[in-house]
């Protein structure tokens, strides 16, 4: 089985790959028949040469490979038909900039196993990048707090080589006695709480937090039971909330009094309350001025996320009085920091953290017959149609 690892083509570069140096390693170690092709590439983290000392062949074309693995979405030309891809096609959601990639997929006759729908079968996802836009967006809502609140400036992310590198520049920052607070409690809130956990931040409980002051900054992580509440008062669950989310409103302002920097890492499912809105910002209970709105939903639960930023220029100010953009230096804007491809400014970890999930959740699929169904549910397209689980996207692709 021939697979190959081709060049990302997309637009801003990025520097990401499925599988590192290591990872094709590792996999030629537990699986021997493998052959592994790398397409040339002087964009990617890890460099041609990198896995030609590891033993792996760099060549222009990797089109005599069964399997093309890649990471953004694959230009149209660029795709050669009758292959078996994987890739993030961010078509799953009927986006419509990317039907004309679906169709050509169709049209050329190509497999598509997508990255966002590899699962278990608990549903779970088993490859993603949350924990690095976690790892990077904590670093980047403490850098803009500094940036905001004139006390310090320390380097972009992208500046540094590694997580470990960002961890040592938070360490040594001197953060005023503020209170931070984290939604959500998944790959992204996890990656989050291990950068706080790591610069030696104090974690306190919601009461605690609530209730006390502190002579040294804290951070409390939150998830939907504690930031909703049942609008008739009974007693709330998740499995109730992800049910009937109508049948909530936000509790969110009760944090928002003594925040000074949000972190947002939740997901956020249709129907949910927001978390906060306009008239909630100009309250005078609201007290937020830094908001790194990892999840980045656009017009969404976070009203101060009016549009995402980029890595070149992360922060932007809001008006909470005019619902509009502004300068985040000028008195009352909240600064925001909404990038939405943050594990793009770690590359070399978020290559490495994925090449490893993908060695160990996927590559045995594929030869043990698919016997978790981890392939079978992951692959959107088959013979020139969508696969039954994806029937759904028909009108999507017919244009309607
Ligand atoms: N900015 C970026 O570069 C970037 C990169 C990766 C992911 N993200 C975004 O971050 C968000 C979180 O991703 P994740 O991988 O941590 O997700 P996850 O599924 O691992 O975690 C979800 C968290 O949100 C909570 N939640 C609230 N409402 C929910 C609902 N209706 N369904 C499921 N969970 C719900 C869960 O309890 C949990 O704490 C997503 O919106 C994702 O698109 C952003």
């Amino acid at each position: 089985m021939k697979f190959g690892i081709i060049r990302e083509r997309k637009n801003p570069p990025d520097k990401r790959v499925v599988l590192s140096p290591s990872a094709c390693l590792w996999i030629k170690e537990q699986f021997p028949e493998v052959e592994l092709y790398v397409e040339t590439s002087d964009i990617r983290v890890f460099k041609d040469r990198d896995y030609e000392e590891a033993g792996f062949p760099v060549t222009d074309k990797v089109s005599h490979c069964d399997i093309l693995l890649g990471v953004k979405e694959v230009p149209v030309d660029a795709l050669v038909p009758g292959k078996k891809y994987f890739f993030f096609s961010h078509t799953i959601k009927k986006q419509p900039y990317n039907r004309k990639l679906l169709q050509a997929v169709l049209e050329k006759n190509i497999e598509l196993y997508d990255h966002e729908v590899i699962t278990g079968r608990n549903g779970q996802r088993l490859v993603a990048f949350g924990r690095y836009a976690g790892i990077v967006g904590a670093y980047n809502g403490i850098r803009a707090y500094g940036l905001k609140s004139g006390l310090y400036d320390i380097p972009k992310a992208e500046m540094l080589p590694d997580r470990l590198a960002l961890i040592e520049a938070l360490e040594k920052t001197k953060l005023p006695d503020i209170k931070i607070l984290l939604t959500g409690k998944g790959r992204v809130g996890s990656g989050v709480k291990e950068m706080l956990d790591g610069m030696g931040l104090k974690q306190v409980d919601c009461d605690t937090y609530l209730t006390r002051t502190f002579s040294y900054p804290v951070y409390c992580q939150i998830d939907v039971l504690e930031y909703n509440k049942r609008k008739d008062g009974t007693p709330a669950s998740f499995q109730d909330f992800y049910e009937n989310p109508q049948e909530y409103e936000s509790d969110f302002m009760r944090f928002s009094r003594v925040t000074d920097l949000y972190i947002a890492g939740h997901f956020y499912g249709q129907g949910a309350p927001a978390i906060f809105t306009r008239e909630d910002a100009v309250s005078p209970d609201f007290n937020i001025r830094v908001v790194a709105d990892i999840s980045c939903d656009i017009d969404g639960p976070v009203a101060s996320t009016i549009r995402a930023s980029t890595i070149a220029d992360p922060v932007y100010g809001y008006d909470p009085q005019t619902g509009t953009e502004t300068d985040f230096r000028q008195e009352g804007a909240i600064a925001v920091m909404a990038v939405d491809n943050l594990p793009c400014e770690l590359p070399k970890d978020a290559s490495e953290g994925f090449g490893e999930m993908f060695t160990e959740y996927v590559m045995p699929a594929f030869f043990n017959g698919d016997k978790d169904g981890i392939l079978e549910r992951a692959r959107m397209t088959s013979k020139g149609h969508l696969t039954d689980r994806y029937a759904y996207l028909q009108d999507y692709v017919d244009g309607k």
